[in-house]
């Protein structure tokens, strides 16, 4: 296997990317990971669907495995692959990323399995999993070993308590989900450590069947270093915080993609027709630490001197009280947009004036708010269209992501929709276009007795 030694502090301390071919244990890790899958959609369907899967790849699992199975086959493959992976994070920490121990791997693997968006949505109750008492009993053993885990936990249940009392901590689920169903679910733009995860640390993102625009994970590199305010009950970005156009990186199967995810990083929410299956798991260079005020934090870790001799019994916990920490490089705030703003106060029920026709020539676009309606002005050459800008997915207000002269991309889930048809890739999700017309210098909404209404998108889950 070849190895690959990367420039893993540029990647903690100033932001880079990195996507690696190869790294260590990759052919094994990928082969075991396939046949780990195909057994366990023989076991919970059929062994049809694992010959159909074999023959089209992951990527075609929505189309021989349902819906409702999703979350048990996520946890079987986890369970069945558990040791492998936090052995192969330790390979991959020492021989690819070069690090010297003692450097940690978290003991939480996510294993995230994403159907497209039309699918999912119509997605019955997922089956339960279920409990996952070999975890417990691991933790159990452990806790033998080192009983500052069990003083922990009872500790971090009181603290935690303490600080939803105190409004220190308001996430609150429903405001970020929604109504959406499990499977039709992404993660909004966000930063690690906001939930409660360490400083100073890589995400190991496997791409294990390839991911392409419509279905990646989403990154903000500009962004690495800067403050970005959010509203701690929904986990969502602070509203007027303006974020730039998403990277959206192409996986080929089996690349790994490196970065340190206290770069604003989120979930294209799938709106391609493959199924996105990948796995993250964390590596920190030295001893983690927290945001203690975040709803959950990620406290038990592997030593690489213990994966190294296979012992997943030693665990070590730092409890985020004791190991605080700060961002890993100073910040800076967002810059602020360039998308000019207007709100026009007393809308009546005939024609509405939103804007001087000079301030929509010059600058392209403009975000309107008219009371509960929020619009987007857009011209191009002679023509001028509007659209309702919340975005039809979960309602975001587009006008926080990056407009430009042909696309608004979301700054949720990363949709691009087009701005000359209000389309996206997917059929379920466009922006609602309105009517309006420029008179004597003016761009102007016409009332009931002009053109259409504006029509309000419906919300996906709503
Ligand atoms: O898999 C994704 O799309 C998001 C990943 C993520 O937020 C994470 O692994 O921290
Ligand atoms: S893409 Fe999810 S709210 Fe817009
Ligand atoms: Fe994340």
């Amino acid at each position: 296997m070849a190895e690959q030694k990367i420039d893993w502090r540029a990647i903690v301390y100033n932001g880079k990317v990195d996507i690696l071919d190869e790294y260590a244990g990759r052919d094994a890790l990928l082969e075991k990971l396939t046949s780990t899958f195909l057994d366990a959609v023989e076991k919970l369907e059929s062994k049809a669907a694992r010959a159909a899967v074999a023959a089209e790849g992951l990527r075609s699992l929505h189309k021989h495995f349902p819906p409702h199975k999703v979350a048990k086959l996520e946890a079987m493959v986890r369970t069945q692959m558990r040791d492998d992976l936090y052995f192969w994070a330790q390979q991959v920490g020492r021989e690819t990323i070069g690090l010297e121990d003692p450097f940690y791997v978290d003991m939480l693997i996510v294993l995230r399995i994403h159907y497209p968006f039309l699918v999912a949505r119509e997605s019955e109750v997922p089956e339960e999993p279920p409990y996952d008492w070999e975890e417990r009993i691991r933790l159990g053993i452990a806790a033998l070993r080192n009983p500052k885990i069990l003083a922990n936990q009872v500790s971090r249940r009181i603290r935690k308590r303490g600080k939803i009392a105190e409004h220190k901590i308001a996430y609150d689920p429903k405001s970020y989900h929604g109504e959406l169903p499990t499977l039709a679910r992404a993660h909004g733009a966000h930063i690690d450590t906001w939930y409660g995860h360490s400083f100073d640390g890589f995400n190991v993102w496997l791409s294990i069947d390839g991911v392409n625009t419509d279905n990646t994970v989403i990154l903000y590199p500009e962004l690495f270093g800067h403050r970005v305010d959010y509203d701690p009950r929904s986990m969502y970005l602070a509203e007027g915080t303006k974020i730039p156009k998403p990277t959206k990186v192409d996986l080929k199967p089996g690349q790994l993609l490196l970065f340190n995810p206290e770069m604003l990083h989120g979930t294209q929410v799938n709106i391609s027709d493959e199924t996105r299956v990948a796995l993250t798991v964390r590596i920190n260079p030295k001893v983690p630490r927290f945001n203690d005020d975040a709803p959950f934090n990620a406290e038990h870790w592997y030593a690489s001197t213990d994966l190294a001799k296979r012992r997943y019994t030693h665990v070590s916990v730092f409890p985020a009280n004791e190991y605080q920490g700060d961002p890993s490089i100073a910040q800076e705030a967002v810059p602020p947009g360039t998308l000019p703003r207007v709100t026009v106060e007393n809308a009546e029920s005939g024609d509405t004036v939103l804007c001087s026709a000079a301030e929509l020539d010059q600058a392209g676009q403009v975000a309107v708010d008219l009371g509960k309606r929020k619009l987007l002005l857009v011209k191009d050459e002679n023509c001028i269209r509007a659209f309702n800008r919340l975005c039809p997915h979960r309602g975001i207000d587009l006008a926080d992501g990056h407009v430009d002269g042909q696309e608004a991309f979301c700054p949720g889930h990363g949709i691009a929709f087009s701005l000359s048809d209000g389309k996206s890739t997917c059929a379920a999700l466009h922006l609602r276009k309105l009517e309006v017309i420029e008179r004597d210098g003016q761009i102007v909404l016409p009332g009931k007795r002009g053109a259409a209404p504006v029509e309000e998108a419906a919300l996906a889950d709503g």
